[in-house]
């Protein structure tokens, strides 16, 4: 067996679930695990032992070190942080969000102000930010900004990095919505990558309030959706990141981006280079930033790194992985 190379932050293995030994992370004392396919995880190389602990059961605790010739080698040349807004109102009350403009609920602000004091600690600084057209991202960002004594930061707000329109599905509550169409189809609705909710007819109640909205008056044609699957946000979500943020950072530039848990989840994918299945299995928690190490390509050279402890940040994916389920 060669020796681990990478040290990795558990959550990260649950999140792509493309590793072995999975049943041995939970315990503070795992071991060895493989990466066993090539759908994402880019630092890592199949096959590759990776140690998921600080001190491996039945191995020399240099097992887990990284070489100084492999530091060398991955040494990161640019960071990004990328924020979840904090709960939303409507995510309080489990109702599908999009492109409503629900605010931070005080639970939400709370998790943004601890958001940014894991900033503060960390001693992250930027040059320019970036965020939605949307209050909940726009507010946590404030947040952090106001936290970390960085107001004076430029930011760039941009439909783009809105959250995935909800169509049809706007305002309703999602365990109401599981109980009458099944857990199944609303975790389709929810995750899938490119089958996109019902769209959002003239008649809706939230139609007007959004489509007409005056902060979306410059769309061209075709841009303002009825509806979005995960791969719709990408594709409108990709130019900015590849014209706009990736320019950026490649400058040299420390960039935060506060958005939404499907637009950055898109980011992650296109990041890692994810497979449409693995990207199903994500679910970003609110208000937790998490931090890259990119190369100057801008890919990652170890798992995103979360400024939260473990148990919160696994406590929080599961909680939004099981907004879907129906009520018992
Ligand atoms: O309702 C929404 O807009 C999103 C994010 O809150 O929810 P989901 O996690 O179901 O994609």
């Amino acid at each position: 067996m060669s020796p681990a190379e990478v040290r990795i932050h558990w959550s990260a293995l649950c999140v792509h679930q493309t590793l072995t030994g999975l049943s041995q992370v939970g315990s503070k004392e795992a071991c060895l695990c493989y990466k066993k396919s090539e759908a994402c995880c880019p630092w890592l190389t199949v096959g590759q032992p990776v140690c998921v602990s600080e001190k491996p059961r039945g191995a020399d605790s240099s097992v887990c070190g990284l070489s100084q010739e492999k530091q060398g080698r991955m040494a990161a040349a640019h960071r990004l942080v990328i924020v979840r807004h904090g709960e939303s109102s409507w995510n309080q009350e489990n109702r599908f969000c999009g492109w409503f403009d629900a605010d931070l609920s005080e639970k939400g602000l709370e998790e943004a102000k601890r958001g940014a004091q894991a900033i503060k600690d960390a001693g992250l600084k930027f040059d320019v930010c970036y965020t939605s057209v949307l209050k909940r991202a726009i507010k946590t960002l404030w947040t952090i900004m106001e936290g970390t004594d960085q107001m004076w930061l430029p930011v760039i707000r941009t439909w783009r990095l809105n959250e995935r329109h909800y169509g049809g599905l706007t305002g309703l509550n999602k365990a109401e919505t599981a109980e009458k169409h099944g857990e199944e189809q609303v975790k389709i609705w929810r995750r899938s990558f490119d089958i996109p909710p019902p769209p959002m007819d003239k008649d809706h109640p939230y139609h007007k309030i959004i489509s007409e909205s005056r902060r979306y008056k410059d769309l061209k044609p075709g841009e303002l959706p009825t509806c979005e699957s995960l791969k719709d946000t990408i594709a409108r979500a990709l130019p900015f990141w590849n014209e706009v943020i990736a320019p950026q950072i490649k400058a040299g530039k420390n960039v935060i981006i506060a958005a939404h848990g499907n637009s950055l989840r898109g980011v992650v994918k296109h990041l890692e280079g994810m497979s449409d299945a693995a990207i199903m299995e994500l679910n970003l928690p609110t208000g937790i930033p998490i931090v890259y190490e990119l190369d100057a390509d801008l890919k990652p050279i170890k798992p995103m790194s979360f400024l939260g402890d473990e148990e919160t940040v696994k406590k929080a994916m599961e909680a939004v992985a099981a907004q879907g389920k129906a009520k018992k």
